[in-house]
């Protein structure tokens, strides 16, 4: 499972945990303006918006989880089984594969009114990258520093949902997940009055009673329900730092810890790697499951002019400071 989110601190931020039992070999990817974006039914591009983001690369292509564009404009892709439904190539329609679906909007859209533009004519298509890497089933969150949407494309079609929380996790559908917060609406992050019955005064024995009721487990809608809390009760941060802690800590609201989600054959899912890109700057910091520190990649930092990708492995082993 996974999830992304968004948060305005100092500036914009947009990034993701993904949780999973494997890794596929994901490093930090900047696709640059001149890189040939080569799609299979759509028209290539052989000049576009400058991309940065987590992505497998395979045959010098950006298979892309999330990515942000020099724009500022963001997209996740999480999983959605059992309800991501591909569809063959259709006629006068723009026939995108789910894995070029990242590169196709961010290499070309600014904002996510852009994007709705561009969803309208898409047809997400079950085409697969190759035989190693046939597609997966998922939904995405596309946001820019003002709104966020969230893309489904179902047996019903492919649905285009406001998302006014900027949350997104996994299944079911995202009208699901929405409508699950009234089940919520008492739970706050302030002292709350005594309200069981007339006559009965009960104590507040506890600071954070406020909150009770919120789940702590590890399933879909309880991570969409926890992240969205502490999200929107999260204070603007004034600066780059603590804005960039405070998502973290969004994020490390829902992290899944080895050992608490059993997938089988000895093996746990957990989180390999939390992300948060300042969307303004351009600038993905990201931290992995055993590496607590954060790691920044500039896309500025780059030759945005270049034709060729540039990867970053990721960091992985633990960096502890010794102070004495
Ligand atoms: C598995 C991940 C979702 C995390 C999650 O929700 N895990 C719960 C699993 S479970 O539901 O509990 O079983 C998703 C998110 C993005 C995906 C990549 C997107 C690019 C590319 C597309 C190609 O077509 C296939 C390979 C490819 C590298 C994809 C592999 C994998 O699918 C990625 C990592």
């Amino acid at each position: 499972m996974c999830t992304a989110a968004t948060y305005t601190g100092k500036d914009h931020y947009f990034g993701r945990n993904l949780d999973l039992e494997l890794s596929y070999n994901e490093s930090v990817t900047v696709t640059p303006r001149k890189f040939p974006l080569k799609f299979r039914q759509v028209h290539d591009m052989n000049e576009h918006f400058a991309i940065i983001g987590m992505a497998t690369v395979v045959d010098d292509y950006p298979l892309y989880y999330d990515a942000t564009n020099e724009k500022g404009l963001s997209m996740a892709g999480l999983n959605f089984p059992g309800n991501a439904d591909y569809k063959e190539p259709a006629e006068d329609v723009d026939n995108v594969a789910s894995f070029e679906l990242i590169p196709w909007i961010l290499g070309q859209c600014e904002t996510v009114a852009d994007v709705r533009k561009l969803l309208a004519k898409i047809n997400i298509t079950n085409v697969e990258f190759s035989e190693q890497f046939p597609p997966s089933p998922l939904h995405w969150m596309i946001s820019d520093k003002n709104e966020s949407i969230t893309v489904e494309q179902t047996k019903a079609g492919l649905n285009v949902y406001d998302n006014p929380v900027g949350i997104m996790t996994n299944n079911p559908e995202f009208p699901f997940q929405m409508f699950t917060l009234n089940n919520y609406r008492r739970v706050s992050p302030k002292p709350v009055a005594s309200t069981f019955a007339d006559g009965l005064e009960l104590d507040e024995y506890t600071r954070g009673m406020g909150s009770m009721g919120l789940p702590g487990d590890l399933s879909s809608n309880s991570r969409f329900v926890k992240a969205t809390f502490t999200k929107l009760n999260a204070p603007k941060m004034a600066d780059e730092n603590t804005s960039v802690s405070q998502f973290f800590h969004i994020l490390g609201s829902v992290e899944q810890q080895k050992g608490c989600c059993d997938v089988g054959n000895g093996k746990f899912e957990f989180t390999i790697y939390s992300s948060c890109c300042n969307v303004d700057r351009g600038i993905y910091y990201y931290r992995t499951y055993d590496n607590s520190q954060i790691t920044a990649v500039d896309m500025h930092k780059e030759d945005l002019d270049s034709a060729a990708l540039k990867s970053y492995k990721l960091i992985e082993e633990q960096q502890i400071f010794a102070q004495n």
